[in-house]
């Protein structure tokens, strides 16, 4: 049902494309650039009266809330996809306010992540708040532990990338694997916990790459070099293979699994130690918010992780996991892999930690005018 406010808000979107400072490999293909959607919805009852000749200004324009629709293949719908959706979405918004326009976009997981971004940052705008404190965190958070991430690259690239890492303070690294012969990633792993030491964590994502026994004798040679997690090892759909991988001394965390399965039937068959949340992914800041309350609930541990977005969707993961009490080290330090960005990056890196903006909404200005 259309309110008068739902009438006053409009929905506007621009492509953007944003090469990566170098791909990014992985088990499933190379990220070489990430191409999407900015969304905002601007709230026009806000608006006030620009001064005579002024050029308009966010306040003269009202109310602001920006949304980040960035499809990734094999992740999300398609661009094109996502388009159209966020077509339907905008006049959707106009008509039946912002129920309908999440409905108009339902099935298009990066678009719905677009639109109820925007509709959060809005809100929490309105309220005065920070994003993480209008998705129901009531104490102040001041940072989150935030992870490396080491793509899968040589093994000297590895082992740069650590020695970077560790310089640069991160307690938690996350090595790409699966990509090459098991005994050169087993290799690389071990070259990297030699120049990460012993008191960094260390995890690896074989982003669905191999077999039971693969990931069998994997698991053996990482408990010996003390990795803590062992992301997705399996092709998505074996839930009762990671179910038989755990408690070998590596947990075993599901990331594509979450997506093909949803959290009862890897909690049913007791598949995981972990999952992965990507908001991109799962539809939203709002139902990833969900999914991580329940997931805490039954003993899952979540991480809060993107799908190397921009800065946008990137920021408003770093509130998501601010809302989440102790949350272990989450996949959120990969504003370097982007060679250009959306806009100013309003998240400091600091040892190993994301600092969480503590203006209102999701705290990233600056980022309509391309
Ligand atoms: O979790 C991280 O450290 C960064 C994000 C990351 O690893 C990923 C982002 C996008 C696509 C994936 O290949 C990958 C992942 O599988 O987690
Ligand atoms: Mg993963």
């Amino acid at each position: 049902m259309s309110t008068a406010v739902d009438e006053d808000l409009h929905l506007e979107y621009r492509p953007f494309s944003l090469s990566l400072s170098a791909p990014l490999e992985t088990a499933n293909g190379t990220i070489e650039t990430r191409d999407g959607y900015l969304v905002r919805i601007v709230d026009e009852s806000t608006a006030g009266t620009p001064g005579d000749g002024a050029a308009p200004t966010p306040a003269s324009e009202g109310t602001v809330g920006y949304g980040e629709a960035t499809p990734l293949s094999g992740w999300t719908e398609s661009g094109e996809d996502c388009a159209d959706a966020l077509e339907r979405a905008q006049q959707a918004l106009t008509v039946g306010g912002p129920e309908a326009a999440l409905e108009a976009v339902d099935r298009q997981v990066a678009a719905r992540h677009g639109v109820a971004l925007a509709l959060a940052d809005l809100q929490a705008s309105r309220e005065a708040v920070p994003l993480y404190r209008y998705l129901g965190q009531e104490t102040m958070v001041g940072r989150v532990p935030v992870n490396a991430t080491i793509g899968a690259g040589s093994a000297n690239d590895a082992v740069a990338a650590a020695h970077e890492a560790v310089d640069a303070g991160f307690a938690c690294c996350k090595v790409k694997v699966g990509s090459r012969p098991l005994e050169d990633d087993i290799e690389r792993v071990r070259r990297v916990r030699d120049v990460v030491g012993s008191a960094v964590e260390l995890r690896v994502d074989a982003n669905e790459a191999w077999t039971i026994p693969d990931a069998e004798r994997a698991i053996e040679a990482f408990a010996d070099l003390d990795v803590s997690i062992l992301e997705q090892p399996l092709p998505a759909g074996a839930l009762e293979g990671h179910a038989d991988l755990r408690g070998e001394g590596v947990e075993i965390a599901l990331d594509e699994g979450v997506l093909e399965h949803g959290i009862d039937a890897i909690c049913s068959a007791e598949a995981a130690d972990a999952v992965v949340l990507k908001p991109m992914a799962l539809g939203g800041i709002d139902i990833a918010r969900r999914v991580a309350a329940w997931v805490c609930e039954i003993d899952l541990t979540p991480i809060v992780t993107t799908t190397i977005d921009g800065v946008v969707a990137r920021t408003a993961a770093v509130h998501l996991a601010a809302a989440i009490p102790e949350v272990p080290a989450c996949g959120l330090a990969t504003a370097d892999v982007l060679a250009e960005d959306l806009g100013p990056d309003p998240v400091l890196l600091e040892k190993g930690a994301a600092v969480v903006p503590q203006a209102k909404g999701i705290g990233a200005d600056g980022v309509w005018e391309p």
